[in-house]
């Protein structure tokens, strides 16, 4: 398998792209199947390595999974085999992705009783759990965590609705507690709930297999309780974390770019994020068109100060944007002040931007000035190592505007997320290979 890319930049792209199903939908989607015995059709699943392992994941765990097209699966959660979440394997393979984590919503729903092991994911600083579980507490269930085997247990005969207030607006974790109200006995009421998107389509999917939730879309959701759920058909929206993407390449390589079919009714405060640093975007119809710009100059406050672009829960900016800000932010004229709020290590990537000749001082771990080159000197090649999906995705970028050849390591970091990004950039124009 290769595990890097080798990458010739300074090369104009032009041309449409599609953008894949949503990575963070599916995850959360995926694992409500396990709600059911009847049959659920999901669409649009993006093919990336961390949902093709929770496929795999559910497959283990007794689901019936065809697939009936691209993107397009039918799971049939009837034969559940519970021994599977005890075994060694399971613990092996859960471990390797965050998304994993919300099976045990469900499980516990279900069959009263669900293991996890510490979810992997991204190593972007400490990515705690208690909201999940004080949230299963608050249901009624008794949660044991062994510190040896790091294995996160919790059981219930049944589950009773309570009102529950997150310490944190988690989205893994409100699709969790959430997963588990659904079949609880009685009202569970979550305040504080994150209500991005992918939060409101999980919300609507279930309301279709039978749930009864209200407030979707907003910081209180409430839930009366079914004793069960029945089959359904769902579509993932587009990845908007993506679709950011996209735009931040257009403007890094000067490129003009159509983004088809973004659903910008659900991008939120993305599109202004991007056009705050100078970047033209154009509504068309239900498209983003990106025209080639030769410069994009940053805003300022209204008064007079430097900009800070910051991640907040939703409908604030997602924090998996702010590395593909931060490096479009190099290139654009002026100052701008990145505070990545979330997570304590997901700004370290900058000594390899800076290595490449960005203007950037890290002020501290969570916060990086960004001076703009304006265009006046490329970004230099080098050879670099992904830390993580969404840096790994904003080095790609800076990568393809280099002048020269770079070579991207551990590209099994940016696999994880995008689908065949090698082929759809070669499709646009770009000089990238698999090496
Ligand atoms: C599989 C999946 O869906 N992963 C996403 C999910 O991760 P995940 O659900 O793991 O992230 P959480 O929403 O739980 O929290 C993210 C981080 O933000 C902090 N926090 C969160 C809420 C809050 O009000 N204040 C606060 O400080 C948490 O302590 C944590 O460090 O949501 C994150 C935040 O959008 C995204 O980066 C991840 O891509
Ligand atoms: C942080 C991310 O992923 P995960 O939560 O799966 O690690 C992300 O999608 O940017």
């Amino acid at each position: 398998m290769s595990t890097a890319f080798r990458i010739k930049g300074g090369q104009r792209l032009q041309g449409e792209i599609i953008p894949q199903g949503a990575k963070n939908e599916a995850l959360q989607i995926l694992c409500a199947v396990l709600l059911t015995d009847e049959e659920v059709r999901i669409q649009n699943i993006p093919d990336i390595h961390d949902v093709n392992r929770l496929i795999d994941i559910l497959s283990d765990l007794g689901v019936a999974v065809r697939r009936n097209g691209k993107g397009d699966f039918t799971f049939c959660a009837k034969n559940i085999n519970l021994d599977y979440i005890k075994s060694e394997e399971f613990r092996k393979e859960g471990a390797k992705l965050r998304g994993s984590v919300m099976l045990l919503g469900p499980l516990l729903a279900r069959f009263g009783e669900a293991y996890m092991p510490t979810p992997g994911g991204d190593k972007i600083g400490r990515r705690r759990l208690d909201t999940h579980f004080q949230g299963f507490a608050d249901l009624g269930a008794e949660f044991n965590f062994d510190e040896k085997s790091h294995i996160y247990s919790v059981k219930a005969k049944e589950l009773h609705g309570k009102f529950i207030l997150l310490e944190e607006a988690s989205v893994t974790g409100t699709a969790n507690i959430l997963m588990a109200a659904v079949l609880a006995k009685g009202t569970t009421q979550i305040y504080n709930a994150a209500c991005e998107p992918y939060l409101q389509q999980l919300c609507k999917m279930l309301n279709r297999m039978g749930a009864k939730i209200s407030g979707i879309g907003s910081n209180l959701l409430t839930i009366e309780g079914v004793s069960e759920l029945s089959g359904t058909e769902h579509t993932m929206l587009p990845d908007m974390v993506e679709i950011g993407s996209w735009i931040g390449l257009a403007a890094m390589t000067k490129s003009e770019l159509t983004i088809k079919d973004v659903s910008w009714e659900n991008l939120g405060i993305i599109p202004a994020t991007f056009r705050k640093l100078g970047i033209q975007l154009e509504k068309s119809g239900d498209d983003i068109f990106i025209p080639s710009q030769e410069n994009y100059r940053i805003h300022k406050f209204i008064d007079g100060s430097i900009l800070s672009i910051a991640d907040a829960p939703w409908p604030g900016f997602t924090p998996d944007l702010l590395s593909i800000v931060l490096v479009v932010a190099t290139q654009a004229k002026g100052t701008v002040l990145i505070h990545q709020k979330m997570f304590e290590s997901r700004l370290f990537f900058v000594d390899k931007l800076i290595d490449m000749g960005a203007q950037i001082i890290l002020c501290d771990p969570h916060r990086a000035t960004v001076v703009g080159l304006n265009h006046e000197s490329p970004l230099r090649a080098t050879t670099m190592t992904s830390p993580d999906i969404r840096a790994g995705n904003a080095l790609l970028i800076a990568a393809l505007s280099a002048e020269g050849t770079s070579t991207i390591y551990n590209i099994e970091q940016i696999d994880r997320g995008y689908e065949n990004i090698d082929g759809r950039l070669k499709a646009i124009g770009a000089k990238i290979e698999r090496v």
